[in-house]
């Protein structure tokens, strides 16, 4: 049975055009820096972002914590979103690896404001870590898949600069919000000094992050990844798909956050469905179904029956992500088995 899988965008699959291209792939010891295939996407990635360099890691959750780990010293204090991925679904990484604490404030949309950040910025004093990095998401996850505005994220590199401290962007689904906003991506990643961003979600790559920064920042990170056993050998074959998801699906994300819009205006319409359809800016949609007296893993059960896949949860919010596998007919039969069993 097949399944409309709203669970994730990170449930994509390759398309013929990379399973093709893996196959043709030109490969190489990329310890030794000799895969030209890896090579040539991290040349595209950085020059994509506007950035000296760039590193192919694993995972998302690689090139973050990677990222702090460049950032920052151990004994560090670092500031984040309180929602942020780096803090809900991390294993506590940053401490772990890193060594550091963090600072979570709760920011409207998923944003902190800049006087917020401001203000935990820790002055010098002998009872105090040093804050050494401003954390920021881009598009926010579980705000809903929101996109900062450019005119925060400047303020917010405007207060990191008159302090001296770093800005990372988890940017994941930086590319859904850049086709948000109708801007080149760099006139984003301007605003951070490192961003990482998924090839393996919306642009379908099978597996694989790139991690971008000054040169610098990139020659450590790529030692950390080292450390971190990430050294890859004959990766092209998995960078191949890369270049094809820069190149080619950063383009069609629009059909994504079209269908999301659907999705969510059609939820909107069931009273005991509540939504802020001013969060659902891209390819996510959260909702509040506490009217339907069900919990997340009990609606997902049901959807689940009708040949639909969400992710469960114990409290009454659900996530939909649209994606490069779902149809608009896909959309319109899951709010019609929605619209269906919540009109009993
Ligand atoms: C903002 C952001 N930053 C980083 C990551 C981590 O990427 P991966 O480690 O899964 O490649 C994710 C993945 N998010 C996944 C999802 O949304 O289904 C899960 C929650 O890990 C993310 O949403």
């Amino acid at each position: 049975m097949s399944f409309i899988d709203l669970r994730s965008d990170t449930v994509t699959l390759p398309t013929p055009e990379m399973r093709e291209a893996m196959y043709k792939a030109e490969v190489g010891d990329d310890v030794y820096g000799e895969d030209p295939t890896v090579n040539r996407l991290e040349e595209m990635a950085a020059e994509i972002m506007g950035k000296e360099a760039a590193l192919f890691v694993t995972s998302g959750t690689q090139g973050n914590q990677i990222a702090v780990m460049t950032h920052t010293q151990p004994g560090d204090e670092i500031i984040l979103e309180e929602r942020s991925h780096i803090i809900t679904y991390e294993v506590g990484g940053i401490g772990r690896l890193s060594g550091v604490q963090a600072k979570t404030i709760y920011g409207k949309y998923g944003f902190m404001s800049p006087e917020d950040i401001e203000a935990s910025i820790r002055e010098e004093n002998i009872h105090y870590p040093r804050t050494s990095l401003i954390c920021i998401e881009n598009t926010h996850n579980r705000a809903g898949g929101t996109v900062m505005p450019l005119n925060l994220l400047k303020k917010t590199k405007e207060v990191a600069e008159k302090y001296g401290i770093p800005v990372h962007m988890d940017g994941a689904r930086i590319f859904n919000a850049a086709t948000y906003l109708g801007v080149d991506v760099k006139e984003i990643a301007k605003y951070a000094d490192s961003i990482m961003f998924c090839l393996s979600k919306g642009l379908c790559a099978p597996v694989g992050s790139m991690l971008v920064g000054t040169k610098k920042f990139i020659d450590k990170a790529r030692k950390f990844r080292k450390m971190l056993g990430g050294g890859l050998r004959q990766a092209g074959f998995l960078a191949a798909c890369g270049i094809i998801a820069l190149e080619k699906m950063t383009k069609r994300l629009k059909e994504d956050h079209e269908n999301a819009r659907i999705l969510a205006e059609g939820l909107a319409k069931i009273p005991a469905i509540a939504l802020d359809l001013n969060t659902v800016q891209t390819n996510i949609v959260i909702c509040d179904i506490s009217g339907l007296k069900m919990n997340g893993n009990e609606f997902s059960k049901m959807l689940l029956k009708n040949g639909i896949k969400v992710n469960g949860s114990n409290n009454s919010y659900v996530r939909f992500v649209t994606h490069y596998g779902i149809s608009k007919e896909d959309i319109l039969y899951t709010l019609e088995v929605i619209e269906k069993l919540t009109t009993i």
